[in-house]
């Protein structure tokens, strides 16, 4: 997407220092900072440290571990070690897996003179197609914001609340949640957007400066707000992304989003959750019983960080020294929750009939 003009991805390969590149999404929104990943340790900070982060991202930054691997040393033992070393970085986006087993499955076979080759021309083809699944997403988002601003007396934006950032930062291009907004807010439909700050790691903060870059109308609110918004009528729909869905629709996103969902039933407010396909677990089917949950260090909580009055990125305890934090990054949304998963190929129920019936083929494979 553009930023003041220039269009980025949120990672990109450099022919000329023959590196790959990405966002250090750490110090984001108060600087653009650039940095190479150039060693398997820059790899598993990355993502661990999220300078990379969100579900499309992690798996196509693992990607590219997999091409480092490969033209370090281009052995079955080094591809395992590889997998094993990027696996372990981040438990609950299956989408690093995803991308690791997609990998050592396309290599295997390969030669070994020719499989650095073949693993940077798959994580470029990894990274593509997720542009264009997310593009996808979007043009069928934009349908049902359509018929939401359909109904809505002229002039009236749709009002959409989403949360953490499943935007073009947390994919390789478009967002998942919000490229429905983005091909919307192009297309001229009038749209205001509520982004919850989603504590503790304040991802809210990385969708206001995406939307603000866009141009698209939002306001920032806490996470606590989305409830009290939905009771007086102030949200048309909720769209949110997921870091991994099972094969019966259970959804599994950033820490909030069961709540969001709660209040979304209560008050009779459609949640529909962007769905790209390798985001979907097909070994598991109870999201609450079988999905990992990562469990981030304390400190996420008892700190913030933030910009100082004086411009510097400084970082301030909130609670009592010694105060003990606990800190899931993730919940499960029960599929009965969910409006519809909006995915690459059409919008679908959150059930096995639902998924199964868009993608057959993934289905299959997987019994
Ligand atoms: C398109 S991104 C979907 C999810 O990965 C996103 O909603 C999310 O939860 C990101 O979590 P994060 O911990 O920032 O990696």
């Amino acid at each position: 997407m553009k930023i003041d003009g220039t269009h980025y991805r949120s990672l990109w390969w450099n022919d000329d220092k023959d590196v790959l590149e990405i966002i250090d999404q750490r110090w984001l929104p108060h600087e653009f900072r650039v940095v190479p990943v150039a060693t398997m340790q820059d790899f598993a900070d990355a993502i661990y440290q999220m300078r990379v982060r969100g579900a499309p991202l992690i798996g196509a930054t693992a990607a590219y571990g997999m091409a480092l691997a490969m033209a370090e040393d281009p052995t079955d033992a080094n591809m395992d070690a590889a997998w094993t070393f990027l696996e372990k970085t981040r438990p609950t986006a299956i989408n690093l897996r995803w991308a690791l087993d997609r990998c050592r499955a396309a290599l295997r076979p390969v030669a070994e003179a020719d499989r650095a080759a073949a693993a940077l021309t798959l994580a470029h083809e990894i990274a593509d197609e997720d542009v264009e699944i997310n593009r996808r997403i979007g043009e069928n988002g934009l349908a049902l914001i359509h018929e939401i601003a359909a109904r809505k007396p002229a002039g009236e934006p749709v009002r959409v609340l989403t949360h953490c950032n499943a935007g073009w930062l947390a994919t390789v291009d478009w967002g998942t949640a919000t490229s429905p907004m983005y091909h919307a807010h192009d297309a001229g439909v009038a749209l205001h957007v509520w982004v919850d700050e989603t504590r503790p790691r304040n991802q809210g903060a990385l969708t206001a400066w995406e939307l603000g870059k866009h141009g698209v109308p939002h306001t920032y609110i806490t996470d606590n707000a989305g409830g009290h918004l939905m009771q007086h009528g102030m949200v048309d729909l909720v769209i949110t992304g997921t870091d991994r869905t099972t094969r019966r629709g259970d959804v599994c996103n950033k820490i909030g989003t069961y709540l969001k969902a709660l209040a979304a039933r209560d008050n009779g407010v459609p949640f529909y959750v962007a769905l790209p396909s390798p985001t979907i677990d097909w070994t598991v089917s109870d999201g609450v019983a079988e999905i990992p949950i990562e469990e981030r260090n304390a400190q996420e909580i008892t700190h913030v960080q933030g910009l100082t009055e004086d411009g510097r990125i400084g970082t301030v305890q909130v609670t009592p020294a010694g105060t003990d934090g606990g800190n899931p990054a993730f919940d499960v949304t029960p599929n009965r929750l969910v409006t519809g998963l909006i995915t690459e190929r059409g919008v679908c129920e959150a059930s096995e009939e639902g998924l199964a019936n868009l993608f057959p083929d993934f289905a299959r494979a997987a019994e």
